[in-house]
Parts: structure tokens; C-alpha cells; sequence
């Protein structure tokens, strides 16, 4: 089966499983949002997550990195899952440096090390940037960030001028699209995140 059909049907089961939800949520950032992916759960569907490992493997195939670096915390399984197969390292990126003992924000050596960033959704490229810093203050080199998911509000630019490149799975709009084709998702929630989709994506 082509990558393509992989995905679609991936995306197919992220929505059945509730994974992909409809609905109003706060985000990180403080921006609403008309959906949510919620992949924190993802590893307790394992028919689901270890397709989306197995496609993950070979995209990263052709990429050369030393560790494996996920963000706390949705990011930190999903590092480890990619580590494990690639037979890489692993390590993590706290939000805040830990306030007691070591008082570090990384966990894991990367200094002098290629560092592929890990996490399972990207939106503003804040949480991705923000591990980028903390990676590259250690003394670590990040040229590559991948996550499942892309939701097309930023991150990739924001990386960009970082000079990182932002590798991923699938986007909302390849989302939203197998969706309605499928006619999993009527018309009127179509137009309502494709509607918002363009405002965060050119406003
Ligand atoms: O691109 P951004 O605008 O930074 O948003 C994406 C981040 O938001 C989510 O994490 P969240 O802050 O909800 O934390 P959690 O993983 O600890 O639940 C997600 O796992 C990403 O890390
Ligand atoms: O931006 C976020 O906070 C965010 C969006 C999303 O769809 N899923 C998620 O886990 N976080």
C-alpha cells in the first residue's frame, strides 16, 4: 500500500478513535481552535500507533542524527517509540528547567550531538522553538524537528528562520480533506476549520 493510503486511513481511525475532535478547545498558545488532536492517548491504540511508527521510521530513514530528543510531555513517548526503532538515544526537553536537584531543562546528552526534535503535534512552533533554544544553549546541533502532525498555524516558518526544517506525517488540511471525502465530516465543519485554517495560516 502507497504512503498516501497509509496516511488516509490513519487519519480515517484518528477521527473514529476520538483522536481528532470536533468541538471548541483552548490551545498552548491561548488561540481557540475548532478542533483538537489529541495524541496523548495515541499509544494506548497500538494498531494505530504502530502504523504511524512505521511510517514515521521511513520518513526519517534518509535523515542522520546522533539522539533523539522528545518535548515534554506528549513528545517524550513518541521520542522514545522513534529512538527504539531507529536505535538511537533518547532524551527530553522539560517546559520549565526542574526546580530542585539537577535544575536542568534537557535531559540527555546532546552536547556535540545531531539532534532530531520530537513531538506529536506542531501549531504555533512555540514548544518546537522553545526545545530548539534549550538543545542548542547544551551545546547540541538541531537541523531537523519532526512531528505526526502539522496544524499549519506557524510552525514551519517559525522554524525556518531558525534553521531547523519541520519534517511531519500529515497536515490539517490532508486531515480535513480525507475526512470530507470520505464523508466522515459533513460540509459545514469542512468550511468551518478550512475557514479557520486560512485565517491562522495568512491572517
Ligand atoms: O506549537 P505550539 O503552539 O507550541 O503547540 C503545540 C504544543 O502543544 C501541545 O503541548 P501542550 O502544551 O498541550 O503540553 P503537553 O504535551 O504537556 O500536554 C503539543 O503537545 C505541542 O507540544
Ligand atoms: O496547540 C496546541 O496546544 C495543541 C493543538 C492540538 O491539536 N493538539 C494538541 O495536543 N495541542
Amino acid at each position: 500500500m502507497k504512503n498516501e493510503s497509509v496516511l488516509e486511513e490513519i487519519v480515517i481511525d484518528l477521527y473514529r478513535n476520538k483522536l481528532f475532535k470536533i468541538g471548541e478547545y483552548r490551545l498552548t498558545s491561548g488561540k481557540i481552535s475548532p478542533y483538537y488532536i489529541d495524541l496523548r492517548i495515541l499509544p494506548s491504540y497500538y494498531d494505530i500507533y504502530s502504523r504511524i511508527i512505521d511510517i514515521s521510521i521511513s520518513k526519517l530513514k534518509p535523515l542522520k542524527f546522533d539522539i533523539v530528543v522528545g518535548i515534554e510531555s506528549a513528545g517524550i513517548i513518541h521520542a522514545s517509540f522513534i529512538a527504539c526503532r531507529t536505535r538511537k538515544p533518547v532524551g527530553y526537553v522539560r517546559k520549565k528547567p526542574k526546580q530542585h536537584g539537577t535544575r536542568r531543562l534537557v535531559e540527555g546528552i546532546v552536547t556535540g550531538k545531531k539532534v532530531l526534535v520530537v513531538d506529536d503535534v506542531a501549531t504555533t512552533g512555540g514548544s518546537l522553538e522553545h526545545a530548539v533554544n534549550a538543545v542548542r544553549s547544551e551545546g547540541g546541533t538541531v537541523e531537523k524537528a519532526f512531528v505526526f502532525i502539522d496544524r499549519q498555524e506557524g510552525a514551519r516558518e517559525r522554524l525556518r528562520r531558525l534553521g531547523v526544517e519541520l519534517v511531519s506525517l500529515m497536515n490539517t488540511w490532508f486531515i480535513i480533506n480525507v475526512l470530507v471525502k470520505h464523508r466522515i465530516i459533513d460540509e459545514q465543519t469542512y468550511y468551518m476549520i478550512k475557514n479557520y485554517l486560512d485565517r491562522e495560516t495568512h491572517g
